[in-house]
């Protein structure tokens, strides 16, 4: 099997810390598949996704990025940057509200010796929003100018300027209401058909995982405690830890149902279902 990004014994302790964010974590991705990494607060997801950028060196354990080890070179890191890109929950605080969005999406081309200009660099923008659902026209615009989902499409676009092979969301969709959050969704997994681009999903939203990954990651006190297929881990989960995790998304769920029906009655045929409204774009 080929494996785009290889994480070995990994050991992560943020500086005055009390304890180790990540403990000996293992975990592999193949090229073009999704893999989700759920876990409570603090259970060590972010520091995770950073690790796996090259944002954060680990003190044990290492990071390979197709073989290579991320940490080898200045130059190997360099590389490592451009080819994993990511994503974060909220858009607005990762987009410079003073920059027009054709300059936020151009900024990744800085990372490249031979950043394109002029009108070169005018077409990649173009492409780039157009991959994302977003018309051209958009580069002329402001941050604040969209909707919170269109605000993703454009932190989407700027992810994949350098053409990265490893898309990380961190938390992308979780701020997002149910029709966007879909659409949003939709999106990353039609990149992904379309480019072969490998995703690591986190977030604390089982349900988003079902939907999404094709396998599933649990983290707990900064430790995978089970890692398998979705289905498996779903229907049958092997370690306590996901046991609870799966019990307490479904008293939420429950719970989110009885304050639904409270709000309002629900039509004679209604099918519960959270409908897909445009979110603009
Ligand atoms: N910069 C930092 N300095 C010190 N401790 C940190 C730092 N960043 C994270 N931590 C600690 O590391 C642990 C893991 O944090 P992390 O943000 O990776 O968890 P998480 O699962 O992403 O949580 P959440 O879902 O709340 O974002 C936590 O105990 C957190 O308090």
């Amino acid at each position: 099997m080929s494996v785009l990004l290889q994480i070995d014994g990994v050991t992560r302790h943020h500086p005055g810390a009390p304890a180790p964010a990540l403990r000996d974590v293992s975990l592999h991705l193949a090229p073009g598949e999704v893999l989700g990494i759920v876990g409570e607060s603090g259970s060590g997801k972010s520091t995770l996704a950073r690790v796996a950028a090259g944002l954060h060196r680990p003190e044990a354990g290492q990071v390979r990025l197709e073989g290579q080890d991320i940490h080898a070179s200045p130059a190997a890191l360099r590389a490592a940057r451009r080819a994993v890109q990511m994503v974060f929950q909220d858009p607005l605080g990762s987009l410079d509200p003073r920059w027009r969005v054709g300059r936020i999406v151009a900024e990744p081309l800085h990372l490249d010796p031979a950043a394109l200009r002029g009108a070169a660099r005018r077409a990649r923008i173009a492409a780039a929003l157009e991959e994302v659902g977003l018309p051209a026209d958009a580069a002329t615009r402001f941050p604040h100018q969209f909707s919170g989902g269109q605000r993703q499409r454009i932190a989407i676009a700027r992810a994949l300027m350098p053409r990265p092979r490893l898309l990380i969301a961190d938390e992308a969709t979780s701020a997002l209401d149910a029709a966007v959050q879909r659409q949003i969704l939709r999106l990353i997994l039609d990149l992904r058909a379309a480019q072969g681009l490998a995703v690591l999903f986190i977030t604390h939203d089982i349900a988003v995982v079902d939907e999404v990954c094709d396998r599933v990651a649990v983290l707990h006190e900064g430790r995978i405690v089970e890692e398998g297929p979705v289905r498996r881990v779903l229907d049958s989960p092997a370690h306590p830890h996901t046991r609870r995790l799966l019990a307490a998304e479904l008293r939420l769920d429950a719970a989110e149902g009885r304050a639904r029906a409270k709000q309002r009655p629900a039509p004679p045929h209604s099918d519960g279902t959270a409908g897909c409204a445009p979110d603009g774009t």
